[in-house]
């Protein structure tokens, strides 16, 4: 059961680990990270002080998948920072999130993270929120523009940024031309949950949760072919950088497809939820199955060559 590759130059033991948001709030759950099957580790997205994120009902499981607002419930970048002091950095890679209600916030996070010489790896959330009234950070490509340069010229390392779907061929090209402008961003992590969509209770005639009047990010099977199309986009217009897929994953195979689409490293976000931590001991194995069954002995041999026909 070899699935050990390498991201960053740093050995994994395995390309799996969890997306942002996703059991990874406090520190019970970062230390069941921690000790899972899981090759790496990300934190919830965290702002300058504590929330509580929105109000109850804010997750609902879907037939397919899930629909959230939690509306970046965290606690604090120091609590993270804290948990990035204590984390063992032999065992697994820790990645950090941060997601600033406003540029001025990022950059005052960035700046804690580099004194705290912590060689946990950023990774910048843009589905952060902009101006009210303006579209996320990701899709407002001016806007992404600067905060790229902002958080190039106030972060002395590697970071990556973790985008939301796009779903026009336009848009790869316009978004890699930016991003790839900006060689300190090392990685991307593509996709956050697909934003604003709705599901129905037909019984009660109702949205399944409080916020927004209902409207939510999806995530689950539904997301799996925007997931794909976004990690193989940019995976062949930015060739210096690296890729985590994230999105639709709740089987090996569905691992091994984000791997041929080019992902590095798989996180895990709507089945991890459903499942906990245990999860990467299934994944690993069925991973492993199916490189068996193909004679693959590493990842090295697949990863990326997915084939046109
Ligand atoms: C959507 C934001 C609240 C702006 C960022 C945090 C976040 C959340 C969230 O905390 O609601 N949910 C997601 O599926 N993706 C995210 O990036």
């Amino acid at each position: 059961l070899d699935l050990s590759t390498f991201f960053l130059g740093r050995p994994l033991t395995s390309p799996l680990m969890n997306a942002s948001g996703v059991w990874c709030n406090v520190n019970n759950q970062l230390n069941a990270l921690a000790e899972s099957k899981a090759g790496a580790m990300v934190t919830k997205s965290c702002t300058l002080l504590r929330r509580n994120g929105n109000p109850e009902p804010r997750y609902h499981t879907l037939a397919m998948g899930s629909i959230n607002s939690m509306g970046l419930p965290n606690e604090g970048h120091q609590y993270y920072l804290d948990y990035a002091e204590r984390h063992d950095y032999e065992n697994k890679p820790l990645f950090f999130s941060i997601a600033g209600l406003t540029l001025d916030d990022n950059l005052t996070m960035v700046a804690q993270i580099q004194d705290a010489y912590t060689p946990a790896i950023l990774e910048l959330n843009l589905s952060c929120p902009n101006v009210p009234g303006k579209a996320q950070i990701a899709y407002d490509f001016e806007a992404l523009d600067v905060i790229l340069a902002e958080i190039s010229a106030a972060y002395s390392r590697p970071f990556g940024i973790k985008l939301p779907p796009y779903f026009d061929i336009a848009h790869f090209d316009e978004v890699a031309e930016i991003l790839n402008r900006y060689e300190k961003v090392s990685f991307i992590t593509c996709i956050n949950s697909i934003g604003n969509g709705l599901m129905i209770d037909i019984n009660s005639e109702t949205v399944l949760i409080k916020p927004k009047e209902g409207f939510g990010g999806i995530g689950g099977d539904y997301v799996l072919p925007t997931a794909l199309a976004n990690v193989n986009a940019f995976y062949q217009r930015c060739p210096k950088k690296s890729i985590i897929g994230c999105g639709g994953v709740s089987t090996g195979e569905h691992v091994f497809m984000h791997l041929l689409a080019g992902a590095g490293i798989v996180q895990v976000g709507t089945a991890l939820y459903e499942e906990g931590p245990e999860i990467f001991v299934r994944l690993n194995i069925e991973l492993a199955k199916i490189m068996k069954e193909k004679g693959y002995k590493t990842i090295r041999e697949f990863q990326g060559k997915l084939k046109t026909i």
